[in-house]
């Protein structure tokens, strides 16, 4: 963990939308300078209205925020000179060659004459651009483009850059090879980065400490190590042929050597058990003598999802689907995002 001084800290972020949505209830972040930092959370769960506050996009309704020293609210300008943001939906120039946008970008900052050329020479070589530099960029890959983008946060030297969702959409590959140059980023240049996403994976292989969200609060934070470590054992989830009674299935596995934390969700099964693989047997014997099926086992180490399903009630997937199934009402109720 960093001991230097935090990049951004907020105290108890509060912001609710027309329609009565609480997207924000009460988050507090201490984030140390030099780090990646993942918010982890589902669609909806407040990470982008989090972000846009730490962005001077937005204010909160109440709550205090500070980005780099300066306080969000009293010095947005300064907070502007101090981060870079790359968001979600790229903002390139599509008629522009890559070059020309890392030039207006530099431009738009006061950078001038032979720093902004040679900043962007440095960049369009570093993000692997150097041979489409002068090539519009509509005509560039996903990969190339979300490169550039995240090349157009960093022109002016930020602090912190703030990377929204960055390989949403792109292929594996390209999102390897996006994972790797954000870690250069982080470990070459001490630049603090919160990334948000909903990959765990992405959270799980970038982020020094990850903070979970759900429901507009952090539910948890640690290394992703620490999160996952708190969770002995294996993991072992089950799939019974029928919806069972959640409350018989948790009695008959909730007693049983070596097994803890049962969650019944309709027809599936989770627990955590000291060692799965001789738990799945002794499982599979009590579910049947409570009179429940199984239709498919499996036995893991514990994972992000894990760490979710615990500390948010639900799994990733459910939280997600849960939003989507909101977003009707939403629009019927004026809202968009
Ligand atoms: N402009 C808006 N008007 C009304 N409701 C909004 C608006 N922006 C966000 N919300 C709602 O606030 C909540 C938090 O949304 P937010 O975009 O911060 O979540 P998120 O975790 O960033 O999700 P995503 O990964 O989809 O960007 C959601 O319920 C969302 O529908």
């Amino acid at each position: 963990m960093s001991t230097r001084a935090p990049a951004v800290v907020a105290r108890d972020l509060i912001k609710t939308y027309p329609g009565d949505v609480t997207a924000l209830g009460g988050m507090d972040l201490a984030i140390g300078a030099g780090t990646v930092f993942g918010l982890l959370g589902p669609n909806g769960a407040g990470k982008s209205t989090t972000v846009k506050i730490l962005t001077t996009l937005t204010r909160p309704d109440s709550g205090t925020a500070t980005v780099a020293g300066h306080d969000v609210l009293r010095h947005p300008g300064r907070v502007r000179r101090a981060i870079g943001v790359v968001a979600q939906k790229s903002g390139a120039d599509p008629v522009a060659t890559g070059r020309e946008n890392l030039l207006l970008q530099g431009r738009l900052y006061g950078m001038r004459g032979a720093a902004v050329r040679r900043r962007a020479d440095e960049l369009l070589d570093r993000f692997d651009l150097a041979d489409a530099g002068n090539r519009r960029t509509e005509g560039y890959s996903g990969g190339m483009r979300r490169r550039l983008d995240v090349a157009l946060g960093l022109v002016h030297r930020p602090e912190v850059l703030f990377l929204d969702e960055p390989t949403t959409g792109l292929d594996p590959e390209a999102r390897t090879a996006m994972w790797d140059e954000i870690a250069r980023l982080a470990g070459d240049e001490g630049l603090t980065i919160i990334l948000t996403t909903h990959y765990l994976e992405e959270a799980d292989r970038l982020a020094e400490r990850i903070a979970i969200v759900d429901r507009g609060r952090i539910v948890v934070e640690g290394t992703p190590d620490e999160l996952k470590g708190e969770l002995r054992g294996d993991a072992v989830h089950m799939e019974l042929g029928a919806e069972g009674d959640a409350g018989m299935i948790g009695a008959a596995l909730g007693g049983l050597r070596g097994v803890h934390e049962v969650l019944v969700e309709g027809r599936r099964v989770s627990v955590r058990a000291e060692d799965g693989a001789a738990a799945v047997p002794v499982l599979l014997a009590a579910l049947e003598r409570a009179g429940a099926a199984v239709a498919a086992a499996t036995v893991a180490r514990p994972s992000l999802d894990d760490v979710y399903l615990r500390y948010a009630g639900r799994r990733f997937a459910e939280a997600e689907a849960a939003v989507a199934r909101q977003v009707p009402a939403l629009t019927a109720a004026g809202g968009n995002r």
